[in-house]
């Protein structure tokens, strides 16, 4: 037996590697099993051998200490003959088909946690270990293990059998369980003082060593994970969340569900005020418009959330999202003035001349198939909205619109999206582990790599220019601006208090850029596809603003005409409310508060979310229905609506900075678009909607036609 316990090795890690193979195959089956049958006749089996088996080896266990005593309990071997013996070889090979209450979760796609194969895997080896050593201790162990077993397996098959039983019932066997592995710290420990006293006890110090380091890491996992992580705080009502995941698995997340759709289901169920666990993160949603109203305009109280702070310091780790205080303030100051509207509007020709190519190309293909159905519009968006970005924050070509007649993926936009996605994975991951991650991750050095030597080209082809010239174009430029910030001796104003430092250092610079460059492009782009799509879609508004657009801009381009388009206003603020492309914000408590109108309690460390894309499509502060999309609702019944229902920008003192550009740009993108082409569906098949949830949320099917007018 010595020989061969190591097997048991080899048996744990073919059971954890079929787990996940068993649970990837069955996310590509269309169903599940249900196997409710086979479940409660497997756990009847387990719960009548357990109940043998403690009947066959607590008597001997009871005989033991009243006749011998505890010392020789926990010392003497003598329980592997007899009976006891082949009870104690049976509790051990009962570890094998235990393992197969897994194989039941994952045929029936129940959440499988981490801690219920950690379980199965170490006590097995364990166990195995310590057969093949026959170690004294094992009398306590399996007389204790049968009886949990009886009762726990006993509820498992009522459960399956759909009979409910009190929940405290529950809450027993999990207690049990617990001062099963008490009893089991304790009785190692005994042995161990026993055996240091120099009493001859037939296990070593490395069996007790193995065991204690398994026992105590169950619990205090258990223990520390779940209540520090996984317990719903307090009297907000939510979902009481799973280890490990919080409420993404539970609520579809991690298969891609919307998270709107998630947090509506959520509202409808507990209210407008609401927890939830985004894995180890624990937000409070606000969903009631005046408590928004209430979290945006007290700034004193409701600072960018840390969830902002943290995750996106992971990435830019000095840029202006993830700043505070004094150094949001100097950040601000140089970078704030830039993107106010009177700076922006002097952009005009760079984006009808970035649109007119976006235009040109589609000609070319037209020309070749009029019927072509173009699938790839949301590429093409994100590739406009950068090449106009790069121009306007920058004076640098991204040349990301070539990538339609090269037919060659663009560098920097492919590490962009790279980037993103790694950003995404790590959002609800410890930020320690996202750090590690992105250490030995080679995809997301690659994709920095690229994206550096971008930003680097961009600095220094500014720096090439003369100061004078930096100078000259500082109001007006953000690229001029930022360099000509740079600070002259980055090591003396880096031992300054934060007060008194003055511009920015290269590094800062750096992560501002990026940071521009992932908030500036994604997001307008992902409009712009929406705007494309709802065309599509309603022949009416495109005929309507096509009208428009005929009626007040015959003569060219202007920024007055753009400005007298009433009617693209509303359609642009349509699509925004429809479908607010960032689908939310958060803030963090630095003192305790009470919300205004639902009256529920926030304490100071508290993270609330406000779901932006929940608020704008919630029945009860619209009066046409929400859920549709009518852009005349501006100017008609839904022209009062209540300020924070609608604010696709978010609000309070950390709002969007780059809002106005983004409205700007948008509406000379769509007004020369809708000058010259019309949109027409591509089909229910190509062109059914739905919402891929990226850092932004982008039609998930889009398949159009183009008409040149
Ligand atoms: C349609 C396009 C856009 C949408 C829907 C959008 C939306 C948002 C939202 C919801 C926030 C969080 C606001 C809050 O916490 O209250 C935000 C922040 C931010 N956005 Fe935008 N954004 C857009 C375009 C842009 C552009 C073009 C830029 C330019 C670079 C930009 C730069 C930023 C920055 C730097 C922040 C962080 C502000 C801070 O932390 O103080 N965004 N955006």
């Amino acid at each position: 037996m010595s020989n061969w316990w190591w097997l048991s090795i080899l048996y744990a890690l073919m059971y954890i590697i079929a787990i996940f193979v068993g649970q990837r195959w069955m996310r590509k089956q269309n169903e599940k099993f249900e196997l409710r049958g086979a479940l409660v006749l497997w756990n009847t089996i387990l719960t009548i051998f357990s109940f043998w088996g403690a009947c066959r080896s607590v008597p001997e266990l009871i005989y033991t200490l009243n006749h011998h005593g505890f010392v020789y309990s926990i010392c003497d071997p003598s329980f592997k003959q007899g009976i006891t013996g082949l009870w104690a070889w049976l509790f051990m090979i009962s570890k094998f088909p235990e393992t197969i209450d897994t194989l039941f979760i994952v045929l029936r796609r129940q959440q499988l946690i981490f801690l219920h194969w950690y379980h199965h895997a170490s006590v097995l080896v364990y166990c195995f270990y310590s057969y093949a050593y026959f170690v004294s201790t094992g009398r306590w162990f399996v007389s204790m293990n049968y009886c949990v077993h009886t009762l726990m397996y006993g509820y498992f098959a009522l459960r399956a059998a759909r009979i409910r039983l009190p929940r405290f019932f529950q809450q027993f066997i999990t207690l049990l369980q617990l001062i099963q592995m008490i009893i089991g710290c304790m009785i190692n420990i005994a042995a161990y003082y026993y055996k240091q006293q120099g009493y001859s006890c037939a296990v070593s110090y490395t069996n007790i060593e193995i065991s204690l380091a398994i026992i105590i890491s169950i619990i205090l996992f258990i223990v520390y994970i779940k209540l520090k992580y996984f317990t719903l705080y307090g009297s907000i009502p939510g979902k009481p969340p799973q280890f490990l995941l919080g409420n993404l698995l539970q609520t579809g997340f991690i298969y891609g569900k919307y998270l709107g759709d998630i947090v509506r289901e959520f509202q409808i169920k507990y209210g407008d005020t609401f927890q939830f666990f985004a894995g180890p993160i624990h937000m409070i949603f606000v969903c009631n418009p005046e408590d928004v109203q209430h979290i945006f305009t007290h700034r004193h109280i409701y600072e960018q959330g840390n969830l902002e702070v943290d995750h996106h310091r992971i990435l830019f780790n000095d840029a202006l999202i993830c700043n505070i205080g004094a150094k949001y303030k100097r950040h601000a100051s140089i970078i704030l003035p830039l993107f106010r509207r009177g700076k922006i509007v002097n952009n005009l020709d760079i984006i009808v001349d970035c649109t007119d190519k976006l235009l040109d190309q589609w000609r070319l293909k037209i020309d070749m198939d009029p019927n072509h159905i173009h699938l790839n519009i949301v590429d093409q968006c994100q590739n406009l909205s950068l090449a106009i970005f790069g121009f306007i924050g920058f004076d640098y070509d991204l040349q990301t619109l070539e990538e339609y007649s090269t037919n060659k993926k663009n560098k920097l936009r492919l590490a962009l999206s790279d980037f993103l996605k790694i950003f995404l994975f790590t959002i609800p991951v410890p930020t320690f582990l996202s750090r590690i991650y992105l250490k030995i991750s080679p995809r997301y050095r690659h994709a920095m790599i690229t994206i550096s030597t971008y930003l680097n080209q961009i600095i220094l082809q500014e720096q090439r220019k003369t100061p004078e010239e930096i100078d000259e174009r500082k109001r007006t430029s953000l690229i001029a601006s930022l360099i000509g910030s740079l600070q002259q001796d980055e090591k003396l104003e880096a031992i300054k208090s934060e007060q008194e430092k003055k511009g920015l250092s290269r590094r800062e610079v750096i992560d501002e850029l990026l940071l521009f460059l992932v908030a500036g492009s994604e997001t307008t782009g992902s409009v712009l596809a929406w705007f494309i799509y709802f065309m599509s879609k309603n022949p009416r508004v495109q005929a309507k603003i096509k009208a428009e657009l005929a009626d007040k801009t015959q003569n060219g381009l202007t920024i007055d005409q753009i400005d007298s388009l009433i009617y693209l206003d509303y359609v642009i603020q349509e699509v925004l409310r429809f479908i607010p492309p960032v689908v939310g914000t958060t803030r963090t408590l630095t003192a305790d508060d009470r919300l205004p109108t639902s009256s529920i309690q926030l304490y100071k460390g508290d993270e609330v979310f406000i779901p932006l894309n929940v608020l704008s499509r919630d029945k009860r502060y619209w009066k046409i229905d929400p859920d549709l999309f009518y852009p005349e609702r501006f100017q008609s019944e839904d022209a009062n609506h209540h300020a924070y229902v609608s604010i696709p920008f978010g609000g309070g003192h950390r709002q969007c900075i780059g809002q106005d550009l983004a409205r700007f740009e948008l509406k000379v993108i769509m007004t020369r678009l809708m000058q010259r082409v019309t949109f027409g569906d591509g089909g229910a098949d190509v062109n059914a909607g739905g919402y891929v949830q990226k850092m932004t949320v982008i039609p998930k099917h889009i398949g159009i036609t183009i008409k040149f007018d």
